[in-house]
C-alpha cells in the first residue's frame, strides 16, 4: 500500500534546514520521515528525505522570494513579501496556477470568497456534465429502434428527478473536496474571504486581512449575464446556476440563447420528457459554431427532438409565473427592432452569455479600467492600465479576462503566469485550446471556423482548404450504430498547416485533442499522415481526415533510420 506524504510551508523556507516528522501512515509500521532543504545556487535548493532511512534526493528548485524580492517599481510597493504568488479566485483557472506555482517552488495562497471551485466545479462544467450523463443514458434506454438494432429489448426507462440532481450535486462536492485536499497537500495557504487589491502587490481579504506578494494573478471569474428586461426569480425564470440544481422539470421551457449552455441543457431537458422552443438573437441556430457542423448538428440536434425555435429575435421582456399565470416572452424582431411575438411557457433558461465577476476587486487603486467588466490584458495575461501600461507583477487569468471562457483555457492562462514569472516567457496559443459542447453526439472544435479561416487567408494572402471525413465510414462507429457524425480540416495545402478542425460525431470532445496537440506542437498534416491509430477505433476518423488532405509538400522531419525491435 502506498502512503502519500504532504509538506506543508507556511513559512519561507530559505535556509539549511533539517525536520523530522513521526506520523501515522496507512501501512501498519509507523513511518519516520526526515527532510533535509539544502541550499544550492541562487533561490535555489535541493530538498532531500528519507523515510525509514531510504534516501530520497529531489533536484535542485527555485526557492520562495519572499526575502529577496524587493521590488522598486513604485513607491508603495512592499520591500518584501508574504508570497511569492497570491491568486484571488479559487476557480479551476487559480486553482491550475496554483497547482503549477508550487511545483516551480512558490509560496503561494489562494484567495477565495466563495465556495471552493468556482463555476466549472460548483456551477457549471461538472454538474452539467452529471446532468448530461443522465441525458445520454435516457436517450439510449428511450431509442427502441436503436437498442432494437443490437437485439436489445428493454422496459420503459424512467427516472427520479431528486436522485439526478442528486448526482450533480453529489459530484461537484466530490471534486470540490478534491480540488481543496490538492491545494491543503501541496502546501497552498488558503485565505477565505473577498479578496480587493489595495495598491501594487497589496490585497485585503476578509475584514481586514493584508497579504503581500511579488506577483499577483486575478482569477475571479464570472456569473451569469442577463440582459435588461428579463426578471429572474429562480424558479420559472431561471439562470444556469438554478438549472443544474434540477429543482423542477418544466413541461415546456424557452431557453434563451443557443450557445453552449442553451444546447447542452436542450439535451437534458428534451431527454428528461421537457419540450424546448429556441430563442436564439442571431440568424441561425449555434451561431459560434463552423456553420457547416451546426447545419448539420441542427438536422440530428433539434429537429428530430421536442424543440422549435425563433431566430433573429431577442428576448426583451420576460417575466417570471405568479398566480397561475405562465412565464411571458415578449421577443423583438432584432433587425427592425419591432415587436414580434409573445409567447406563454411554463419555464425560460436564460443562456445568453456570461458576465466577468470584477466588481469590488478595487482595479481603481491601480488605475485599472475594466472593458464591459472585463480586465485588460496583454497575450501574456499582464494587466494594462488605463494609459496602456502594463501593471506590474498583475495577471489575470481565466473568464475575468474573456479571452477564452472555458475551464481548460483558464487554467492553461495560469500556468502560462506561472512560467512568465519563474524566469521562462510563455505565450499561450489560444488557437490551440480545444472547445467541446456535450450534447448526444458531441461536438468539438480547435482553431479558425472555415468563414475566419477564408476571412485570413484573404488578408494575408494564403491558400486554403477543407478536407471532410463521415464517422460512417467508420469500422468501430457503426458497431456501435452510432455512424451520424463529420470531421472537417481546414488548412493550407501550402504547407500543411492546420488551421482549424470541428468534429460532430459519438465522442467528439475526446477525439479532439489529437488536432489540438498537433496545432499546438506544429505538427504539418503531411507528418500527421504518417502516424498510426489502432483499428478498429474513432480515432481513425482523424486519420482518415489527415489522409484526404491534399498538401503540396513532402514530410516535414526528417525520417529516421528503423530501430530493430
Ligand atoms: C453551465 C456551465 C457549464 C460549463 N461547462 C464547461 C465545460 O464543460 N467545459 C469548460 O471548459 N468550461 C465550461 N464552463 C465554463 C467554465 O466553468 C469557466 O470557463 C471556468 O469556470 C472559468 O474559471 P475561472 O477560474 O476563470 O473562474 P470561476 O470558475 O468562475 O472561479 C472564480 C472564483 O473566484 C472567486 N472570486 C471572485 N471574486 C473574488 C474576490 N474578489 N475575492 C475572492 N474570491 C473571488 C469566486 O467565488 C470563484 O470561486 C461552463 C460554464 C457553465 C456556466
Ligand atoms: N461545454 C463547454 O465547454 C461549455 C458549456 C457551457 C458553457 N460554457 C462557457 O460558458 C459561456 C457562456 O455560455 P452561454 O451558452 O451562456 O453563452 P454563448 O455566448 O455560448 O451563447 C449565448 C447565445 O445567446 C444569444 N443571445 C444573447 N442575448 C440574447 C437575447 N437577449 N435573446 C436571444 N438570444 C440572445 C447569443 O447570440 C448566443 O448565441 C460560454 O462562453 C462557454 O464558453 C462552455
Amino acid at each position: 500500500m502506498q502512503s502519500s506524504l504532504s509538506l506543508q510551508s507556511s513559512s519561507p523556507i530559505s535556509t539549511r534546514s533539517s525536520h523530522t516528522f513521526d506520523f501515522p501512515s496507512v501501512s501498519a509500521k509507523p513511518l519516520n520521515l526526515n527532510v533535509n532543504l539544502r541550499f544550492c545556487g541562487l533561490r535555489k535548493e535541493a530538498l532531500s528525505f528519507s523515510v525509514n532511512s531510504r534516501r530520497v534526493q529531489l533536484p535542485c528548485r527555485r526557492v520562495p522570494s519572499s526575502i529577496s524580492a524587493a521590488l522598486s517599481t513604485n513607491g508603495s510597493s512592499p520591500k518584501t513579501f508574504d508570497y511569492d504568488l497570491l491568486i484571488i479566485g479559487a476557480g479551476v483557472g487559480g486553482h491550475g496556477a496554483a497547482l503549477h506555482a508550487v511545483e516551480k517552488g512558490l509560496k503561494t495562497a489562494i484567495i477565495e470568497g466563495d465556495v471552493m471551485g468556482g463555476t466549472c466545479v460548483n456551477r457549471g462544467c461538472v454538474p452539467s456534465k452529471a446532468l448530461l450523463a443522465v441525458s445520454g443514458r435516457m436517450r439510449e434506454l428511450q431509442n427502441e429502434q436503436h437498442l432494437k438494432s443490437f437485439g436489445i429489448q428493454v422496459g420503459a426507462a424512467n427516472y427520479d428527478r431528486q436522485g439526478v440532481a442528486d448526482h450533480a450535486s453529489n459530484l461537484a462536492s466530490k471534486i470540490r473536496g478534491n480540488l481543496t485536499n490538492s491545494l491543503k497537500a501541496l502546501g497552498v495557504d488558503i485565505l477565505t474571504g473577498f479578496g480587493t487589491i489595495l495598491g501594487p502587490q497589496k490585497v485585503q481579504f476578509g475584514k481586514d486581512n493584508i497579504v503581500t506578494a511579488k506577483d499577483i494573478i486575478i482569477a475571479t471569474g464570472s456569473v451569469p449575464f442577463v440582459p435588461r428586461g428579463i426578471e429572474v426569480d429562480g424558479k420559472t425564470v431561471i439562470t444556469s446556476d438554478h438549472a443544474l440544481k434540477l429543482e423542477s422539470v418544466p413541461d415546456w421551457i424557452a431557453i434563451v440563447g443557443s450557445g453552449y449552455i442553451g444546447l447542452e441543457f436542450s439535451d437534458v431537458y428534451t431527454a428528461l420528457g421537457s419540450e424546448v422552443t429556441f430563442i436564439e438573437a442571431l440568424d441561425q441556430l449555434m451561431p459560434g459554431f463552423d456553420p457547416e457542423v451546426s447545419k448539420l448538428a441542427q438536422r440530428i440536434l433539434i429537429n428530430p427532438r421536442k424543440i422549435d425555435y425563433h431566430t433573429g429575435v431577442f428576448a426583451t421582456k420576460i417575466t417570471p409565473a405568479k398566480d397561475g399565470k405562465p412565464v411571458t416572452i415578449e421577443l423583438t424582431d432584432a433587425k427592425t427592432k419591432e415587436h414580434k411575438d409573445t409567447l406563454e411557457v411554463d419555464a425560460a433558461l436564460i443562456a445568453t452569455g456570461r458576465a466577468p465577476y470584477t466588481q469590488g476587486l478595487g482595479l481603481e487603486s491601480i488605475n485599472v479600467v475594466t472593458q464591459r467588466g472585463f480586465v485588460p490584458v496583454d497575450d501574456r495575461m499582464r494587466v494594462i492600465d488605463a494609459n496602456g501600461k502594463l501593471v506590474p507583477n498583475l495577471y489575470c487569468i481565466g473568464d475575468a479576462n474573456g479571452k477564452m471562457m472555458l475551464a481548460h483555457a483558464a487554467s492553461a492562462q495560469g500556468i502560462s503566469v506561472v512560467e512568465q514569472v519563474t524566469g521562462r516567457d510563455h505565450v499561450l496559443n489560444h488557437l490551440s485550446i480545444p472547445a467541446a459542447c456535450f450534447t448526444h453526439p458531441e461536438i468539438s472544435m480547435v482553431g479558425l471556423t472555415e468563414p475566419q479561416a477564408r476571412e485570413k487567408a484573404e488578408k494575408e494572402g494564403f491558400p486554403v482548404s477543407v478536407a471532410k471525413t463521415s464517422f460512417k465510414a467508420n469500422s468501430k462507429a457503426l458497431a456501435e450504430n452510432e455512424a451520424e457524425g463529420i470531421a472537417k480540416l481546414i488548412y493550407r495545402p501550402d504547407n500543411g498547416e492546420i488551421l482549424g478542425v470541428h468534429i460532430f460525431g459519438l465522442h467528439a470532445a475526446d477525439l479532439i485533442h489529437e488536432a489540438s496537440n498537433a496545432i499546438a506542437m506544429g505538427t504539418p498534416i503531411q507528418d500527421l499522415k504518417l502516424a498510426v491509430h489502432a483499428h478498429p477505433t474513432l480515432s481513425e476518423v482523424l486519420d482518415e481526415l489527415y489522409k484526404a488532405a491534399k498538401v503540396n509538400v513532402q514530410v516535414s522531419s526528417p525520417v529516421k533510420e528503423p530501430v530493430a525491435v
